[in-house]
């Protein structure tokens, strides 16, 4: 099991804890509880409604009614949010990009949000738009861009203030498959060059690599949480994607 652990004395990355929250009475997690070490890359996998959006939502602080306990880098999003936000990067599910603005005009007014310098925010929007191959389209509207650019366009967005940790809702969905691959491949390379902390929630398992922290969430209760190789032998299993099956509601279908 290779699963990034992290140094000795640091807060994990990311911290959920006896999380519960319901939609009008009904429930949606339960009990959910994880966490992810500074640097790793934890791949958050549930079928459709398994509540994945709905935790980005709390950690996030899009919702706030909930019961348990929500730490990034050891500030509880409740009492510390301004200190646990601005080590965050998120990429949402749903396109938030203005299509009207240039790439240059989205990261700028981003990095204005985060209060970094023009100067500061030139640099960096620079540095990650290179990164991520989108060096020469800068000045073009992201209308012009495909989904795969204008998805790489928000994470470079997601990064501009340099977070410790990256949430990423779907970032793959409706993507051809040398785009999702690519996208999966910037994300590990974040990780494992970088020390970001990844939290990559899909419903695809062949995004799922061998070396990931994988946490299953099936109607809102987390089924398991461990490396491939652990979760695999604790359900008898020899691929991931029959450990899923055995593990969720959607495998018994
Ligand atoms: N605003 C809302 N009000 C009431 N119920 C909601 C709301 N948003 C989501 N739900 C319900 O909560 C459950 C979890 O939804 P959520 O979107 O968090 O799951 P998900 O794992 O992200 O699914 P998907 O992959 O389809 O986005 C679903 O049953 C959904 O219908």
């Amino acid at each position: 099991m290779s699963v990034a652990v992290a140094p000795a004395g640091a807060d994990p990355a990311l911290e959920v804890a006896d999380l519960d929250f319901s939609y009008s009475g009904k429930p949606i997690l339960k009990q959910v509880g994880f966490s992810v070490a500074q640097g790793g890359f934890a791949v958050l996998l549930g079928p459709n409604g398994a509540g994945k959006t709905t935790l980005f939502s709390l950690i996030t602080r899009l919702y706030d009614r909930r019961v348990g306990t929500i730490r990034v880098g050891g500030c509880d999003v409740r009492d510390l949010s301004t200190a646990a936000l601005g080590q965050m990067g998120v990429v949402f599910q749903q396109p938030t990009l203005d299509l009207d603005l240039t790439v240059r005009q989205n990261l700028a007014y981003h990095a204005a949000l985060h209060g970094m310098s023009t100067r500061t925010a030139r640099r960096q929007a620079d540095e990650q738009v290179e990164r991520l191959g989108l060096g020469d389209h800068l000045r073009r509207r992201v209308r012009e861009l495909s989904g795969g650019q204008r998805r790489r366009v928000e994470i470079a967005r997601g990064l501009l203030h340099r977070p410790r940790l990256l949430l990423l809702d779907e970032p793959t969905v409706g993507l051809d498959v040398a785009s999702r691959r690519g996208i999966v491949e910037h994300a590990h390379r974040l990780s494992h060059d970088d020390g970001v902390a990844v939290l990559w929630a899909t419903h695809l398992i062949d995004e799922v690599h061998a070396t990931d922290q994988v946490i299953v969430l099936d109607r809102g209760c987390v089924r398991a949480d461990g490396g491939v190789a652990d979760i695999q032998a604790a359900t008898g299993t020899a691929t991931i994607a029959d450990a899923f099956d055995v593990l969720t509601e959607a495998g018994h279908a």
